[in-house]
């Protein structure tokens, strides 16, 4: 009889202790997932919250693989992150579905997450599998308002780490959480790219040029390559509005923006610097080119046909030309960036004074050793 209890005892114990080790294990996840959390809330960059969920989930479950999906329809997350140079198509585990059926027909509407054996048919889409496969996994899908953004994906090869019907309280909660703080994230990426466009000719605007330009002399400096700056300026365009209303300088303006747009290569930065002003920052080109692509835009425009109901608008465009030349200087780039501009408008006032409808080319500047710069 005391043998039995004593056995009892010695079960009942080692239980307690099983528990007491969970609940050990279970205090400790939490206290890591509400650090996660905290540093999750403070990210406002979506690309920083990509690097950080594929990065740091997989320390904070203990997984083999984790894959996010991100729900784009409109390819808005893409061009989010192409504007942040962003290598989105050759990051591991980071998925851009357009398909809202990829998640319609494996969660069902639910906002509850999947577990299982690893199934290659059903689950492949999902992860980024180019070794081993998991084992079992487990699908958080993102949602918010009724509306899916993605799914967190995890995936063990361990069979029995995610089973059906186990608890999954942790999970829930980050996906939770993380559905917030991505929305929110979204939101601000719009706000940001909004805030940077000028909405009638779609193109960037004076603030976003400002940003990126000393970027750009950096780039330049690392990069040793030039950087060459076009003003162009429409001729005569009061008369153009004078003559044909302001809607159709509107037009005019627009049509502009989008065939100088066409001259330039994806990495390059356009911007409506002002009323009928434009400025362009050409990456890795030196004076030679940079003058044959403002007279490739010159002639360009200048082809161009300009309808207006019945009659046809003359648009011509000037425009003037510098260079930044990289030296070993340690020259501030903000001074650099203002000496670029300064000389491009110098050179587009120059092709105004000498007869419009024309390209001049306003020199080579070059970092100097001494801090300041000076135009060749
Ligand atoms: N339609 C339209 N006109 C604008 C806009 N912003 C500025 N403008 C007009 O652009 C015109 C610029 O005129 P000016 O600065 O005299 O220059 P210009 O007539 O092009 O003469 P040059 O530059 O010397 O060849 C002004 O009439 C502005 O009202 C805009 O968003 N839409």
């Amino acid at each position: 009889m005391e043998q039995d209890i004593t056995t009892e005892l010695c079960v009942l114990q080692s239980h307690l202790d099983g528990m007491l080790d969970r609940v050990h294990h279970n205090s400790l996840t939490l206290k890591r997932l509400q650090a996660f959390e905290m540093r999750l809330l403070g990210l406002t960059a979506l690309t920083e919250m990509i690097e950080f969920i594929l990065g740091e989930t997989k320390d904070l479950f203990d997984l083999d693989l984790v894959s996010l999906c991100l729900f784009d329809p409109k390819d808005e997350i893409v061009a989010h992150l192409a504007s942040d140079h962003y290598p989105h198509q050759s990051r591991a585990g980071l998925l851009i579905v357009k398909d809202e059926d990829l998640f319609k027909n494996y969660f069902h509407f639910s906002d509850r997450p999947l577990l299982g054996m690893f199934n290659a048919e059903k689950y492949a889409r999902f992860f980024d599998v180019e070794s081993q496969c998991p084992s079992s996994v487990i699908l958080a899908p993102l949602v918010r308002r009724g509306k899916y953004l993605g799914s967190l994906n995890l995936g063990s090869y361990c069979s029995n780490r995610f089973i059906r019907n186990m608890a999954t309280d942790f999970i829930d909660h980050l996906a939770s959480v993380l559905s917030v703080c991505l929305e929110n994230t979204l939101n601000f990426e719009t706000l940001r790219r909004t805030s940077l466009i000028d909405p009638l000719t779609g193109v960037n605007n004076r603030r976003f040029l400002e940003q990126r330009i000393e970027e750009e002399i950096d780039r330049s400096l690392r990069t040793r390559q030039s950087l060459s700056c076009l003003f162009l300026d429409i001729d005569y365009f009061k008369r153009i509005n004078d003559t044909f209303g302001h809607q159709a300088g509107d037009h005019v303006l627009a049509l502009v923006a989008c065939t100088i747009k066409k001259h330039l290569r994806s990495n390059d930065v356009l911007s409506r610097y002002g009323g009928e002003e434009f400025v362009a920052l050409l990456s890795e080109s030196d004076n030679i080119r940079a003058t044959e692509i403002a007279e490739r835009i010159r002639k360009a425009i200048a082809l161009l046909p300009f309808d207006h109901q019945e009659a046809k608008i003359a648009v011509t465009l000037s425009i003037g030309a510098a260079t930044f030349q990289p030296t070993a200087a340690k020259s501030p780039t903000s001074e650099v960036a203002q000496r670029l501009i300064q000389a491009a408008d110098t050179a587009l006032y120059q092709a105004k004074f000498n007869g419009r409808n024309r390209v001049e080319e306003g020199g080579v500047i070059v970092g100097a050793a001494d801090g300041g710069n000076a135009a060749v």
